[in-house]
This record gives structure tokens, C-alpha cells and sequence, in this order.
């Protein structure tokens, strides 16, 4: 890795550079575009990224769950290097490259599920989602899609209508999209009756709603995230997901895997559905996918895909050829470098450290993830009492020493955990101590 894979803070975080730049960024971006950290980036790679006063700090954000091979990646470089001097854009649409269907193809083969796959691309998440419910009211006829509580798909308008947070996602926006319907996640950590019953209970109480209330004929899909993100990194109660997937098929419902933020190994498997063996009908990836290169893939069962007519699917830059270059060297990356047993690796380091930090601080309520998808949930100690306020000074102890991290959560009490995969060993348990330290500090 060409940048030296150390923590160098040399100025206040952010530095300078950085607050000037800021400024700058105040006077020409609006406030919505909100800011985690305001260090203005000049390079990233590994397990680190520099700013503009010559600062390094360890990345445990990955761009939100992206640069899963690692920023500047050598094969996603060396791939778009070339491809950029060749051509830049023909719009797929208009006239194809062999790209674009290799990475399809490449999908096709490694999504879950043996089945005839298709796949098409597309820019972001969002709209991969969006895809995915029009290909699924299109095959199906039907027009509500079933959502789940403390979901996150995206910030267009039915995404938006998806995603089950109001603030700051969904508040003012609407109206919302029409026919879509909530149920329950089975959040272990909250669930009123405890883990041990929250699958069975979860899916019950999820599958009488849409039968009593929706009425399983009328619903075109029924959207998941395999472990839920932005919602606060929930991992549903063993045995909900294959619940939910039986009840759809049994029905005629499109399964459909938001796995957006937990595809490409990132809690290792290469899809979070395989760790139940969870095939779905339509699987949607983008994130990780591209090594930072906006690209995003909508993959599903031949006979479900090929039912939309032509030219009923499209956009201008989907599968752009520099993004489909960067997606083929992810690949690469991901089965030279076994990302996967990488991304087991990382758990099994920061797991046990965290259980053991959950041992000495009751503010510790929840420690839960798999892979490199880690989180610890924050409570009022002794209760279950989100403490959002605890997060936040937890995170600004984080950034001031050189640690990036992130938050999530319905209640805004989680802290997440996403390093590259590649990130080396010594980075990872130097970030450990920090937030080890931030927390004790408390
Ligand atoms: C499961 C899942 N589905 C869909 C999406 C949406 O993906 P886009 O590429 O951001 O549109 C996400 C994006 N999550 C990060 C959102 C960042 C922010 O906007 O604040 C996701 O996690």
C-alpha cells in the first residue's frame, strides 16, 4: 500500500486547511448535505485516509460500507486508469461494451441461488431499489410492497417511503409514495419478550399483518435488508429471514435483498443472505460493489426480469464504463485477496473486544454485527434507555484522536463499525484502543 498505514495527527481535527475549506464548502453547499467529519480528504487507502494538515486517520467508515477492497484499490486503479483513456461514456442503451456484461455476468454467477439470473445496472442504491419494486408490480400486478421497521433503501421519493426514520430522512418531504405497508423487524435487543422468541414471534406478527391487512394477493414484494444499516446495524433473530423468504414464495411475493450495505463480503459471506441460505427472487447491491465508483446492480430471476418489456428499464449513465472497470478489479480483489475471510477476521477481533468493553460499561446495552458490519448500541446504563448523547461524545473522542466512526440507529444511539476489509491488524486494534479509551472516559 502506498500510504504509510499509521495514525498521525499532527494539527486539531479538523486542522486549518480543513476549516478553511469548510468555510468554503458553507458558502457553496447547502446544510442538508450534512457532515460526519469536516477533514477534507487528499488520500485514502488501506486502513487510512490524510487530510489537507497532513493528518492520518484509521477509516473505520469505508465511505459508509464502500471501499470494502480499500480506497484507491491497485486493481479498481489500474482498471479505470486504462478504461478512461479509451472511452468515458456511450450510454449502454445506445450502444453496448463487453464490460457492462461481464460484471453482469459475474453477478449472475456469484448472487445466491442456482436459478437463471439477470442482471441490469444502475447508479445508487436508491435507485436500484426503485428498479427493483417497478420489475417486481410489473411481474406480479400487484401494487403494494411490505417494508420492515428500521429499514433504510434510499432518499428518492418511494425509497424515502421505504425507509421507516423520519428525521432527517423523510421529515417535510412527502407526501410519500402510496401502498406501501410496515411490519415488525425481529430486533432481538428490543424485542419485548426477549431474543429467544423474537424469529418466531417477529415473522408471526409480520405475516398476519400483510395477511389480515393487506392481503398477501396484493402485494407485489416484500423489501429486507439481510442485516439492517442505517436502522442501527440490527442482525434479525436467527431463523426470521428464512420465515419471511418461505412465507413469499408460498405466496407469490418478489423477495427482495436490499444488500446494498452488507453485499461484497462486507459481513462475511460475499451476500449477507447466504449466512441462512436465503435465496432471494431479486437481489439489490450497489456500495461496495464499485471500490467508490458509483455504480449499482439490480440482479434477479430470469423469469421475474424478463417479463418487463423493452425499454421499460434504463437511465442515461447506468453501468457507466469506468464503474463496470472498477466493479471487475473489485472482484478480483475480493477472490485474490479472500476479502471474505478477511471481513470474518475482523469480527472475530472486534467481537470479543467489545463483549469484554459490554463487561465494564453498562453503557454498553448491545454489541451485535457480523463480519466487518460491527455495532454496539448505547444506552442509559441499566436500563435500555437509548443515550444519543453518550454516542456523540463517544464519537467526538473518536475524531479528535484519529479514529473515523460513524453512527446509525432509529434512535441515534448506535455506533458502527465498517473498516476496509483490507485494513491491516495493527490499524484495527489501534482503533480498538481509542474507542476503548473514549468510552472509559464517558
Ligand atoms: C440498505 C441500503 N439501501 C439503499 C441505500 C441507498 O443507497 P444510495 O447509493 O445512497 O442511494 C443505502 C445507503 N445507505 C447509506 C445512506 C447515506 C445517506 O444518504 O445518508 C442502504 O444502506
Amino acid at each position: 500500500m502506498s500510504i504509510p498505514q499509521e495514525r498521525r495527527v499532527v494539527t486539531a481535527i479538523p486542522g486549518p486547511k480543513s476549516q478553511e475549506l469548510l468555510a468554503r464548502k458553507q458558502a457553496a453547499v447547502p446544510p442538508g448535505i450534512g457532515t460526519t467529519l469536516p477533514v477534507f480528504v487528499t488520500r485514502a487507502g488501506g486502513g487510512v485516509v490524510q487530510d489537507a494538515d497532513g493528518n492520518s486517520l484509521i477509516d473505520f467508515g469505508s465511505g459508509i460500507a464502500v471501499t470494502n477492497v480499500g480506497n484507491a484499490a491497485p486493481k479498481v486503479v489500474e482498471r479505470v486508469q486504462k478504461q478512461v483513456a479509451d472511452f468515458t461514456h456511450t450510454c449502454f442503451m445506445v450502444t453496448p461494451y463487453e464490460s457492462y456484461v461481464r460484471v453482469c455476468e459475474k453477478l449472475n454467477e456469484l448472487t445466491p441461488g442456482d436459478h437463471e439470473k439477470r442482471t441490469f445496472l444502475v447508479n445508487s442504491g436508491a435507485e436500484a431499489v426503485e428498479n427493483a419494486v417497478k420489475i417486481a408490480r410489473h411481474a406480479t400486478g400487484r401494487p403494494a410492497v411490505v417494508v420492515f421497521d428500521h429499514g433504510y433503501h434510499g432518499r428518492t421519493l418511494l425509497t424515502m417511503t421505504l425507509t421507516a426514520k423520519n428525521m432527517p430522512y423523510k421529515h417535510r418531504f412527502g407526501p410519500f409514495a402510496p401502498e406501501v405497508y410496515r411490519v415488525p423487524l425481529a430486533y432481538p435487543y428490543r424485542w419485548p419478550t426477549g431474543p429467544e422468541n423474537c424469529a418466531e414471534e417477529a415473522a408471526a406478527e409480520a405475516i398476519d399483518l400483510i395477511t389480515k391487512q393487506i392481503g398477501p394477493d396484493n402485494v407485489a414484494a416484500v423489501v429486507i435488508e439481510p442485516i439492517a444499516g442505517e436502522g442501527g446495524f440490527i442482525v434479525p433473530a436467527r431463523g426470521f429471514l428464512p420465515r419471511i423468504a418461505e412465507f413469499c414464495r408460498a405466496n407469490g411475493i418478489v423477495f427482495v435483498a436490499d444488500e446494498v450495505q452488507t453485499g461484497f463480503a462486507r459481513t462475511g459471506d460475499l451476500f449477507a443472505c447466504e449466512d441462512e441460505g436465503v435465496v432471494p427472487d431479486i437481489i439489490t447491491t450497489a456500495k461496495g460493489i464499485a471500490g467508490g465508483l458509483p455504480l449499482a446492480a439490480v440482479t434477479g430471476r430470469a423469469e421475474i426480469m424478463d417479463r418487463v418489456h423493452v425499454g421499460g428499464l434504463g437511465g442515461t449513465y447506468g453501468g457507466n464504463p469506468l464503474a463496470c472497470e472498477a466493479a471487475l478489479g473489485v472482484l478480483e480483489t475480493i477472490e485474490e485477496e479472500d476479502l471474505v475471510a478477511k471481513a470474518r477476521r475482523i469480527g472475530e477481533i472486534m467481537l470479543p473486544r467489545l463483549k469484554a468493553l459490554q463487561e465494564r460499561f453498562g453503557v454498553i446495552g448491545d454489541v451485535r454485527g457480523r463480519g466487518a458490519m460491527i455495532a454496539i448500541e448505547l444506552v442509559e446504563p441499566g436500563t435500555k434507555e437509548p443515550n444519543p448523547t453518550a454516542v456523540q461524545e463517544v464519537v467526538k473522542r473518536c475524531h479528535a484522536e484519529g479514529l473515523l466512526v460513524l453512527t446509525a440507529g432509529t434512535y441515534g444511539n448506535v455506533l458502527r463499525f465498517l473498516p476496509p476489509l483490507v485494513i491491516p491488524e495493527h490499524l484495527l486494534e489501534e482503533g480498538l484502543g481509542i474507542l476503548e479509551k473514549a468510552i472509559a472516559e464517558l
